[in-house]
């Protein structure tokens, strides 16, 4: 999967973004390092010559465009999200909305078979083969991944965090974010994504961006909450007010791998001001596609707390260009039981989490808003009766 470079590239840490760039093709040894180095230092990082084939890429991205350029309530056929299927604006069950609409699809064959009859009414099978082939690809450079970082923390078993996530049984996930142009109105908008219920717009779906002082955020951020689906400029026009698409959370898997067709949104909030640029290229130099990698909730536990969970969200599509990413999740079987690993509890290092299975975890998640740190519930300092857990390491 991970491709020999001719001309290996430099490992760089992309300089004042602070988003380590790491080259699968150079030496295994390295890229562990790097791998290890990254999820602990920032939990986030991007590779390239990853070897998920161009042509999947291109094929997985068509497939997006072609439904969501469908009338909506077309797309209605495939939702409402159950959490599976399509959705808009709202995302999940208690409240959280965005600038976007989705398809969340199980990463499985028979599951995403059975949506498709609703997701390509002329064309099922080529819909769900054209997502089995990409979910396979980015599956095996997810493991990968996970095995070098295994390598690099210097794990005993270094196939104990990508074996989950190989499993027949996996519950891992895919899912394709739309987010529409900037250029449509108001009105536009409102009609490209179906909005199936009413929604609300709170301040915390605005942000400020740029120079803007606390008070000119604060103020601007009131206005932009009365005029919630407007690009808001203060008094002095210095101060755009870009809105959220997609809020701040961090992934409740193992690990995510995301791709973006170019156009910026995603931001993470460690280090500051990291938005993914895309991969310019131009000038006749051929910039391998890249795969933004972030380290999930389940992966924190596991390492108990050496690797964090990231922090991140998308900015609503602020180009003329659709903006579309594809994530995939990769996570462990619903039952299997999820603990930190023996030798990351040290005197130094005592248990942070108690066990939990990812089933009970996904219901925790399901319970609470998007922004909530459900890690935080399963801290062993939180359950008096559950921190006497010594048997289990
Ligand atoms: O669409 C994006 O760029 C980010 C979305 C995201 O973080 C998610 O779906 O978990
Ligand atoms: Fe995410």
């Amino acid at each position: 999967m991970v491709v020999p470079s001719p001309t290996p590239a430099r490992s760089v840490a992309a300089g004042a973004l602070g988003i380590p760039s790491i080259d699968l093709s150079q030496r295994r040894d390295r890229v562990a390092k790097l791998i290890a180095r990254a999820c602990e230092e920032v939990g986030f990082f991007k590779v390239i010559n990853h070897g998920v084939p161009t042509d999947a890429i291109a094929r997985m991205e068509a497939a997006g465009f072609d439904f969501f350029s469908l009338p909506a309530h077309e797309k209605q056929k495939a939702g409402p999200p159950n959490p599976l299927g399509y959705g808009s604006r709202n995302i999940g069950f208690n409240g959280d909305t965005g600038e976007l609409e989705y398809l969340l699809l199980h990463a499985n064959n028979p599951s995403c078979s059975q949506k498709a009859k609703m997701i390509n009414r002329k064309d099922p099978l080529k819909f769900s083969c054209v997502v089995n082939e990409y979910v396979e690809a980015v599956r095996q450079l997810a493991c990968e991944i996970l095995e070098m970082l295994g390598e690099g923390l210097r794990l005993r078993d270094c196939g104990a965090l990508s074996r989950p996530i190989r499993d027949c049984d996996s519950d891992s996930l895919v899912r394709i974010n739309h987010y529409p142009p900037c250029y449509c109105t108001n009105k536009k908008v409102e009609d490209e994504l179906c909005t199936t219920t009413t929604t609300t717009t709170t301040t915390t779906n605005t942000v400020a961006t740029a120079t803007a002082t606390a008070t000119a955020i604060a103020a601007a951020a009131a206005a932009a909450a009365k005029s919630s689906s407007t690009m808001v400029m203060n008094n002095s026009s210095k101060h755009k007010i870009s809105r959220v698409g997609f809020g701040e959370h961090s992934d409740p898997q193992i690990i995510s791998i995301l791709r973006s067709n170019g156009v910026d949104g995603l931001q993470v909030l460690q280090p500051a001001a990291a938005a993914a640029g895309g991969e310019a290229g131009g000038g006749g130099v051929w910039v391998p596609v890249a795969f933004f990698i972030n380290v999930g909730d389940l992966l924190q536990a596991m390492t108990n707390g050496r690797l964090t969970s990231i922090r991140h969200r998308a900015m609503a599509n602020s180009s003329y260009k659709s903006r579309l990413s594809i994530i995939f999740f990769g996570a462990p079987p619903l039952h299997s039981l999820i603990s930190p690993l023996p030798e990351m509890i040290t005197a130094d290092s005592p248990r942070r989490y108690r066990p939990f299975t990812w089933a009970e975890y996904k219901k925790t998640m399901y319970s609470l808003r998007l922004s909530q740190d459900r890690l935080d519930l399963f801290r062993t300092d939180r359950n008096d009766e559950l921190t006497d857990l010594a048997d289990l390491d």
